[in-house]
């Protein structure tokens, strides 16, 4: 507590030291934006099988009844769109429950509980490490017993063959091959897309141990072991999340992408009359009916603004790019209005010249370059940008809006879906 206070001191100290106060309130504000994780995640230790005998009025000596231990839970991965922009809601370790033990009279535990890891769609997920390694090395399970065979009192004739000890490991291990999950691909690599939230696998938790029912033979009457549960697969896992969003705004700093995601979305992207007040992006989905009365939908991010040079790092530089190239398709947005820093046209020719610097195929994800702030603007300005973005490529529609008044935003909107329907046609 008093540590969360001093923390609350700093942030107004340092938002009250003149220059930098719109900075430190825009970092204030701001959640952390995570696009690589590492996780290690761990499935469930299979329960103890159990070693009993029956025992009823008349039956001093009854048949073994051990039950089985449960199996332990996996850990599953998911995508869940419109939940997640990130991967900062994930945690370093995951771990299923662990299976209940086995319990006389037959009674076999419980399964452990599996859990899954949501995350949004466009994530990469790479086993890199397996933990358990040199355990599951070779062909035979890593069998240990609740109580060791072998301990029981041998019988007054000299019995041939394998010893009590030996036949125990020989069914287990049959009884554990028999039960084996099908072989995971080593190691798993996934592309996590929209695909309706389909489970995939991480780690198998371990297979529950065997009641000494199992191991009742003709030689052993009597067997007072039964084997633990194996424990769950334990691997390390690196997360990246490839394609942020379906469409990017990128513009330079203030152009006005944050108020047009806001007005565009639920989305609560910081908005301020000062550069950089966005330092990592933000998402918000746009639902909306197509003229051919089809719903479209498609995930809209606010991408920090890029600044000359960014192609060599300046600024926000190759940060701002990568996100960048995780866009599907690209919307510029280019402040019109007279008050803007430099003028619409120069502002298009060092977007363009940064892009093109830093990838050439991103101007190929060009399909609009919205005219923000139009209701400060005059029509020349706007003839300037159009004849320039002409002249650039024709197929780039330029639309004037004014984000904050909310006018142009219907043919904007009806703009951007054709883009995204003709790219999901293809
Ligand atoms: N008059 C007018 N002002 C606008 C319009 N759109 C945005 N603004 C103002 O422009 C300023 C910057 O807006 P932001 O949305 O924060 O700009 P940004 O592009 O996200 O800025 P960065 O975070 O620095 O990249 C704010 O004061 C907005 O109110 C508009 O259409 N008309």
């Amino acid at each position: 507590m008093i540590f969360g206070n001093l923390m609350f001191i700093q942030k107004r100290k340092l938002i009250n030291l003149g220059g930098l106060q719109s900075w430190t309130r825009a970092i204030a504000t701001q959640q952390k934006f995570k696009d690589k994780v590492i996780i290690k995640v761990k499935g469930g230790t299979g329960g103890a099988g159990c070693s009993s005998f029956g025992r009823e009025k008349f039956v001093p000596y009854g048949p073994p009844d051990g039950g089985n231990g449960g199996d332990g839970g996996s850990v599953y991965i998911a995508t869940r769109p419109g939940i997640f922009n990130n991967l900062s809601h994930l945690l370093s370790h995951y771990k299923a429950d662990s299976g209940t033990n086995g319990k006389g009279g037959n009674c076999h535990g419980s399964l452990g509980s599996s859990s899954i890891i949501y995350v949004p769609p466009g994530t990469i997920v790479k086993e890199i490490k397996n933990l358990n390694e040199e355990e599951e090395q070779g062909s035979s399970y890593p069998v240990q017993w609740v109580q060791r065979p072998g301990n029981e009192r041998l019988p007054k004739v000299a019995l041939e063959g394998p010893s009590f000890e030996e036949e125990a490991e020989r069914q287990a291990q049959e009884l554990l091959h028999s039960k084996s999950p099908p072989m995971d691909p080593y190691p798993i690599v996934y592309s996590m897309m929209d695909d309706g939230g389909k489970p995939r696998i991480l780690c198998r938790g371990g297979i529950g141990g065997f009641g000494n029912v199992h191991f009742l033979n003709e030689k052993n009457r009597s067997p007072k072991f039964a084997t633990k549960g194996l424990k769950g697969q334990s691997k390390v896992f690196e997360l990246e999340l490839k394609t942020l969003c379906d469409i990017g705004l990128v513009g330079l700093p203030n152009a006005g992408k944050s108020t047009l995601l806001n007005s565009l979305t639920r989305a609560s992207s910081t908005v301020g009359d000062y550069e950089f007040t966005t330092l990592q992006p933000h998402l918000g989905t746009v639902r909306l009916i197509s003229d051919n009365h089809i719903p479209v939908s498609f995930r809209l991010a606010d991408i920090p603004g890029l600044i000359e040079g960014a192609s060599e790092g300046r600024g926000l530089g190759f940060e701002f790019l990568r996100h960048v190239e995780r866009a599907k398709l690209l919307c510029m947005v280019i402040d019109i209005s007279p008050r803007a820093k430099i003028s619409c046209t120069e502002a298009f020719q060092q977007l363009w010249k940064e892009l093109e610097e830093y990838n050439p195929d991103l101007l190929k994800r060009l399909s609009v370059v919205i005219a923000n702030k139009a209701d400060l603007s005059s029509q020349k300005q706007l003839q300037g940008l159009e004849e320039m973005v002409f002249n650039k490529r024709r197929t780039i529609r330029v639309i004037p809006i004014s984000a904050t008044q909310r006018q142009g935003m219907d043919v904007l909107l009806r703009c951007m879906a054709d883009a995204y329907s003709n790219l999901s046609v293809v």
